[in-house]
């Protein structure tokens, strides 16, 4: 008998949590997950699963255009959105449960209340004491909102997915993931969209040309863009919209919503890990080694939390990690190399590893090649908007060292091309295979 009421303790129920639990379980071991909001955390209930569901929903409106143009007859067509939220919502739920079913079957005790660690071994929920061999830290991150009179009538993305009606106007504040993500959603949905933000740059981690041309097909489409500036007040007034107060003498605007896309912090108030000896960074974060382990060697984090990759493959990953070493006698780290992302703006962009900056800095002069065309489907559709890859090579090695690209369905592409990056193939191999004509995907093995 095992002096703990149970060998893992995981405090959230999201994509590093689950993951790790239901490992865990699997390999025997008597596992316990505390979730005081949702099975699923962030990604499932409000993140990447809804958002890319509305991303589809929303593109329905260019797809309708374009349709003219292929020769289809589409009579004038009405946006419902509560029949698109609801049917999202819906879908949401059924995932939900079946992360449940995943949970149980592996023999994982779901415990539906919030947790909190008060001692090396040992967590409470409720007025209920536990003790455990190990505890997993998994809660994730929550949106960072600016303090300033009147940020309380904005929303985040945690309300975002929920909303009973569609703003006309809507103000973001951020140029980050999720402000570009919902800047192109809200646009679509045919609200008029402005975006407020710090700098002139969005998307700051990703290769300059490639954000550079997602900044100007946004304007071209209609999106507004404030820089150089953050909001300093929100009133309501008594119609119930909102007039926003910008610094640097912008002048007030009135808008019917205000969404914060300003970063996430890691989930870490009040959860008793100073008991243990845990101490946070300065932002709030959990410090772990490279097996996600914390100062304390019965306490590892892994996800958000860390503030490491703020990805679900990243937490998922982690968490396996974490499983397989502890609890399957099977050690690994995860490798933080060339990580694939994404942006779901309209049109979408993504990226593998070094930009042209991150390169040249890393090894001198880099070789750059590029393609910027028009899809052939934007041809028809007579849309002005043209794709950009660009490819960044080692001058000497020739290997790949960094892959960026920019329209239809670059997420789709990149994740198969950073294979090739990851396994270090050279320009010259991308070369040597034939291409599949005619895709856009083709581009990448014909860059000059
Ligand atoms: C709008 C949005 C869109 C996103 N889109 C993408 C995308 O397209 N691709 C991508 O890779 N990533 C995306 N992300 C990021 C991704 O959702 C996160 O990186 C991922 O969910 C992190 O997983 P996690 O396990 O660390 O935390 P989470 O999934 O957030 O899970 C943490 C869980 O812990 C629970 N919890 C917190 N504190 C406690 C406590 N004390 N007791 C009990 N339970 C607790 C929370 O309720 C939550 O369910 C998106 C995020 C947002 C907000
Ligand atoms: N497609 C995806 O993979 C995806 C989508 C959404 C979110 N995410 C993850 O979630 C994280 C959070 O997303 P996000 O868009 O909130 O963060 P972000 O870090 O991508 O962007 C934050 C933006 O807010 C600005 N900002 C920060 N503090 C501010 C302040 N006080 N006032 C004004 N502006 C401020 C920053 O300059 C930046 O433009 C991302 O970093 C990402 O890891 C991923």
């Amino acid at each position: 008998m095992s002096e703990f009421d149970y060998d893992l303790f995981v405090i959230g129920a999201g994509s590093g949590g689950v993951r790790a639990s239901r490992v865990a379980g699997a390999y025997g071991a008597k596992v316990a997950v505390a979730e005081e909001y949702r099975v699923g955390g962030t990604c499932v209930i409000r993140g990447c699963v809804p958002k890319k569901m509305l991303v589809y929903g929303a593109h329905f409106a260019e797809d309708l255009t374009d349709a003219r143009r292929f020769g289809w007859k589409v009579p004038d067509c009405e946006f419902v959105w509560p029949v698109l939220r609801d049917n999202v919502l819906e879908v949401v739920k059924r995932i939900e449960g079946s992360y449940g079913t995943t949970l149980a079957n592996n023999n994982v005790q779901f415990i539906g209340e919030r947790a909190v660690v008060t001692g090396p071994n040992s967590v409470r929920v409720g007025q209920t004491d536990y003790t455990a061999g190990k505890i997993l830290v998994a809660t994730g991150a929550t949106p960072d909102v600016p303090d300033f009179p009147g940020a309380e009538f904005g929303i985040t993305s945690n309300e975002v997915f929920e909303l009973e009606t569609l703003p006309k106007r809507i103000i973001i504040a951020g140029a980050g993931y999720i402000a570009n993500e919902f800047a192109g959603i809200f646009h679509e949905f045919g609200a008029h969209v402005t975006l407020v933000n710090r700098t002139d740059v969005i998307l700051r981690q990703y290769e300059q040309q490639i954000r550079e041309r997602l900044l100007a097909i946004s304007i071209a489409k209609g999106i507004e863009f404030k820089f150089h500036t953050v909001m300093e007040k929100i009133e309501r007034q008594e119609d119930g919209t909102l007039k926003v107060y910008f610094a640097g003498g912008f002048d007030p605007v009135e808008t019917d919503m205000v969404l914060f896309a300003t970063g996430r912090r890691p989930n870490t108030d009040g959860l008793g890990l100073e008991s243990a000896g845990i101490h946070l960074d300065k932002r709030g974060a959990i410090p772990v080694d490279d097996d996600s382990k914390t100062v304390c060697d019965s306490i590892y984090a892994v996800g958000d939390v860390t503030n490491r990759v703020q990805l679900t493959p990243v937490a998922i990953r982690e968490g396996q990690a974490f499983a397989d070493t502890i609890f399957g006698k099977k050690p690994w780290r995860v490798d933080y190399g060339c990580i694939p992302s994404a942006v779901f703006s309209n049109p979408p962009m993504a990226g593998v590893g070094l930009t042209e900056t991150e390169a040249n800095m890393k090894y001198g002069n880099c070789k750059t090649y590029t393609a910027d065309f028009r899809p052939m489907k934007n041809v028809l559709a007579d849309r002005d908007e043209r794709a950009l890859y660009k490819m960044i090579v080692h001058s000497e090695t020739e290997v790949v060292l960094g892959l960026h690209m920019i329209g239809p369905d670059a997420p789709e592409i990149l994740q198969a091309a950073a294979i090739a990056v990851k396994a270090k193939l050279t320009k010259q191999q991308f070369d040597e295979t034939v291409a599949l004509h005619p895709s856009m995907a083709e581009e990448l093995v014909l860059m000059r």
